[in-house]
């Protein structure tokens, strides 16, 4: 059974499936203190939030059983995902369900600004009869300038054009083509900021668009801007704007989120140019619906170990490659074990080689599950989301590489170890029907099934010497189920590959050790 902890609000609809699952115990409980959180978290297999609740390394920490982290939403601003992913927790967001109605809201605080909206009304229902004094503008040919054309950023481009407005958007990633296709011009920040009577941003709260506009992009702004941010808190300098408004260069702004939340008695508040939202963008039914419902299925999906597509701090894999690399799995996980089993020493270098059809795909996961099989000898709680990232934190270099030649094989995974002792290297591939072979270890072909308890024997090839090992594995009442040996020279180094049906001891070992001709034994469990 499955517990669920719940902290923030979240539609019922959208939860249904959770509600309904046979294996998931659904624990609802908002408004709790960072200590009842940490409390909760405890026994939690899955946390699922919205905005409200402060994911800390201190709550990842505490949640000792915690697999998944779901946002309800885009921003995971309120997750610390570094500490999600060094302890192997995927976080999961719902980028899609809430774009339609953070565009939405955008368009109204728009048109609210241009039109004076919520001033007219607050004067209106206080009885007074102002008309002139909420004279608006038209948004019809003017200047839309968009600071990130993601999701939501197109959304409004496009209700932009059918009020005629010109749109300039700048964003990283925008390319000519795409730019012509949605109907905008491709501009630079600084296009947006000289060029825009109405300012809208719709990125994340990064290092790069903290601040981004600032007391300087103002002074560089069209007098009688407008500025609207439906995005995140802290992308408009808030003090900057303050000033802007208060000196005449900006007419007005539209805010739906703050630098912090609740914003409480804001400086910006006291100045009538202003209208604000309590960070409403997401909030309407169809949304809060539409989210809940994709978060609660992702975080179905990966604690049942289904395949799932919007984690946060693991990259998506399109469908069809998940379908080419699945049979690779296992010969990965294995090939990593085996590899770092059969490595002495301290481990400073992984290079990972693909040859044959896997240069035909993006290989990148079966590299995540590689190192998981490796590091998963030395290193507790590892999974795909943490693998690389624990690698690298204890300094081990990893390199992929494709190459075409492939000895043979229809397809070929190479795996050399460096360590601070020696370098290694063993070679995997998947036989068709037959599932995962070992095909090489250093200079020696050999074709053993990775499972189960293995001993590699690196030995003088002398008459005698298989026969004394055989003798000694039988007087510690371990059977032999498979055997092998390579040699390059007669009377010259050798290996010997076993297939055993016990785990080795360590006595066994010593007692081969003992052996004039053995150079090594290794016991691999995989
Ligand atoms: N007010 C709300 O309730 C609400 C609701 C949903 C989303 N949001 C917020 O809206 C923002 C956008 O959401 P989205 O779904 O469109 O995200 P998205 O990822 O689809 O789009 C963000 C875009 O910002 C661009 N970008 C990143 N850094 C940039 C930079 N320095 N300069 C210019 N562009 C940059 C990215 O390339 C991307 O295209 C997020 O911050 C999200 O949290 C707020
Ligand atoms: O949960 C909310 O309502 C806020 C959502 C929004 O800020 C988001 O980033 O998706």
């Amino acid at each position: 059974m499955y517990r669920i902890l719940i902290t923030d609000p979240l539609s019922d609809q959208g939860i249904e499936k959770l509600l309904k699952a046979p294996d998931v115990e659904v624990v609802q409980k908002t408004n709790l203190t960072p200590e009842q959180l940490l409390e909760e978290i405890a026994e939690a297999d899955a946390l699922l939030v919205r905005s409200q609740t402060k994911v800390t390394a201190e709550v990842i920490q505490a949640g000792k059983k915690l697999k998944v982290i779901g946002r309800a939403g885009v921003g995971v601003d309120n997750i610390d995902i570094p500490a999600a992913t060094s302890k192997g927790i995927i976080v999961v967001n719902a980028p899609d369900g809430n774009t339609i109605s953070t565009a939405e809201h955008t368009f109204a605080m728009m048109i609210s600004l241009a039109r004076n909206i919520p001033q007219g009304y607050k004067s209106t229902i206080q009885g007074k009869w102002k008309r002139k004094n909420f004279v608006g503008v038209e948004l019809n040919h003017k200047t839309l300038g968009i600071v990130g054309l993601g999701r939501i950023g197109t959304e409004v481009a496009k209700r932009a054009k059918a009020f005629n407005m010109k749109v300039i958007a700048f964003d990283p990633y925008l390319t000519e083509e795409r730019a012509q296709k949605i109907g905008v011009h491709k501009g630079s920040v600084d296009d947006v900021i000289t060029q825009s009577d109405f300012i809208t941003v719709h990125t994340p709260l990064t290092k790069e668009t903290r601040h981004l506009i600032n007391a300087e992009a103002f002074e560089r702004m069209k007098p009688g801007v407008r500025i609207i941010n439906c995005a995140r808190g802290g992308i408009i300098d808030e003090a900057a704007l303050y000033e802007a408004i208060q000196k005449g260069k900006v007419a007005g702004a539209a805010l739906d989120v703050f630098e912090t939340e609740p914003p409480g008695e804001h400086p910006l508040f006291s100045l009538p140019q202003v209208i604000a939202t309590p960070h409403l963008g997401a909030s309407t039914r169809e949304a809060q619906e539409n989210v809940a419902q994709d978060v609660s299925e992702e975080i179905l999906h990966i604690l049942r170990d289904q395949p799932f597509k919007n984690a946060v701090n693991l990259p998506s894999i399109p469908a069809d490659l998940q379908e080419k690399l699945k049979p690779y799995q296992v010969l990965a996980e294995k090939l990593g074990g085996f590899a770092i089993q059969v490595a002495n020493g301290a481990l400073d270098e992984i290079t990972i080689t693909y040859s044959g059809e896997l240069t035909e795909m993006d290989p990148a996961p079966l590299t995540r599950i590689i190192l998981k099989g490796a590091l998963s000898c030395y290193l507790s709680d590892i999974n795909y989301v943490n693998a690389p990232y624990l690698a690298k934190e204890r300094g081990v270099r990893v390199t992929e590489q494709k190459v075409s030649k492939s000895h043979g094989f229809t397809n070929l995974i190479t795996v050399e170890t460096k360590t601070d002792q020696q370098v290694t290297k063993v070679a995997g591939t998947l036989l068709n029907g037959l599932g995962p072979r070992i095909v090489q270890i250093d200079r020696y072909s050999v074709d053993v099934q990775p499972e189960g308890h293995l001993l590699l024997v690196q030995h003088n090839d002398r008459p005698g010497a298989i026969g004394r090992v055989g003798t000694i594995l039988g007087s510690h009442d371990v059977n032999i189920a498979t055997m092998q040996v390579g040699r390059k020279d007669i009377g010259g180094h050798a290996i010997m590959m076993l297939t055993v049906d016990k785990p080795v001891e360590e006595t066994l070992l010593d007692s081969l050790e003992e052996l004039e001709e053995i150079e090594t034994v290794t016991a691999i469990d995989l």
